[in-house]
């Protein structure tokens, strides 16, 4: 899915703007604080319903303002023509539009809109705790199976039920029925991730190759429980079933699964610089992009927040590269075009300067 026209009303500083996007590499510069996050932070509340830099969606609405309104014409890798909107009332109110219909969830527009994210944040993928790589993890099962889902809900569902119990101090026999519900769901979670996992293993050592090829890297599946000693997450749960109720809470699960990145058998985030974890959380999420790409026909957008922090020019052009070769259409800030103009012309892209809340195609 490609965004063709970009609508934005009451986010932040921006003043009301449209746009028509590239369907390549749109880059946005202008000076600190001028609104360039903004518009990349509406792109992907378009996608999710979320921002991803603040918890509280009334902060991203404009001062003064009692709501924001993001709308998206978008062609399908199909080659439909769609129409996305969201708009968000300070008191919470919130409106889902796709081609004129009116949606209670967010998720139809995640399965239409496939966003890949680097921003600041980002480097939780590797330095962060488990949930920010089960996330990465699940984005990607998610947009290739669609039972997933379903069976996700299922499980924490299962597992609330479970965790409220054992709070509750019930006893043992009582667990039995939430128990068999966590195991049904949560066997077929770990299947998918595991199955995924497999397939996303020969994408990501691809991008990787052409990086640090001289280091050997390892990507490490844990799936929440010692599934070598217990195969069968039933028999891990029976055995810490005593620990659950003394601690009063569920201590093995597909939700405390991880994956674990090795550089030559060391944690990345142990040995690699600030600008190599950068470059890796790039090539892994391009490694997901390519891997939808070549499973589903399905392409993904990019935002790329401030690609020039940290990445030295040769890398810039690196990662520039590796998304070129993909259909992806990218959408990237910077104060200036850190020397990728004429990368940004070779690949037929568009550029956007942004002052004060005001965007204007250069
Ligand atoms: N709810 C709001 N209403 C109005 N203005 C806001 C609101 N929230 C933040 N701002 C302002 O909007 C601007 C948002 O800037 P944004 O982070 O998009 O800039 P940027 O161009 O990406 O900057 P940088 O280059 O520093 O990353 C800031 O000047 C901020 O003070």
């Amino acid at each position: 899915m490609q965004l063709s026209r970009l609508q934005i009303e009451g986010v932040r500083n921006l003043e009301p703007l449209t746009i028509s996007p590239s369907s390549t590499v749109n880059l946005l510069t202008g000076p600190n604080g001028s609104g360039k996050t903004s518009i990349l932070e509406a792109i992907a509340l378009l996608a999710s319903g979320r921002s991803f830099r603040s918890a509280r969606l009334a902060g991203v609405i404009q001062h003064q303002q009692n709501s924001m309104t993001v709308f998206g014409r978008c062609i399908s890798d199909a080659g439909d023509d769609h129409s996305l909107g969201v708009r968000r009332d300070k008191n919470g109110d919130t409106l889902v539009r796709i081609n004129g219909q009116s949606y209670s969830s967010f998720s139809p527009l995640a399965q239409l809109l496939a966003i890949q994210l680097i921003h600041q944040d980002s480097f939780s993928l590797l330095d962060g705790g488990p949930v920010f790589r089960r996330k990465f993890v699940d984005w990607g099962v998610f947009h290739v199976e669609h039972q997933f889902v379903i069976n996700w809900q299922q499980m924490q569902k299962a597992l609330k039920q479970r965790n409220a119990l054992l709070k509750a101090g019930t006893a043992a026999e009582q667990l039995d029925i939430w128990d068999n519900e966590l195991v049904r769901h949560a066997q077929a979670v770990h299947l998918a991730r595991e199955q995924w996992l497999e397939t996303y293993q020969t994408f990501f050592h691809q991008a990787v190759d052409g990086y640090l090829s001289e280091r050997q890297w390892r990507l490490e599946y844990y799936p929440g429980w010692n599934n070598k000693q217990h195969p069968d997450f039933s028999d891990a749960l029976l055995e810490s079933r005593p620990r659950d109720i003394r601690y009063r809470q569920s201590h093995v699960g597909p939700h405390r699964a991880d994956i674990r990145l090795l550089v030559d058998n060391k944690p990345a985030k142990d040995v690699l610089s600030r600008g190599q974890m950068k470059m890796i959380i790039c090539l892994m999420k391009i490694a997901q992009a390519k891997l939808l790409e070549q499973t589903t026909e399905r392409q993904c957008i990019f935002l790329l927040d401030d690609l020039g922090a940290e990445l030295d020019a040769a890398n810039r052009e690196l990662v520039m590269r590796e998304i070129g070769s993909l259909k992806s259409q990218i959408f990237l800030t910077g104060v200036d075009d850190f020397g990728l103009a004429e990368l940004l012309k070779e690949q037929g892209g568009q550029m956007f300067h942004v002052e004060h809340g005001r965007v204007r195609p250069v």
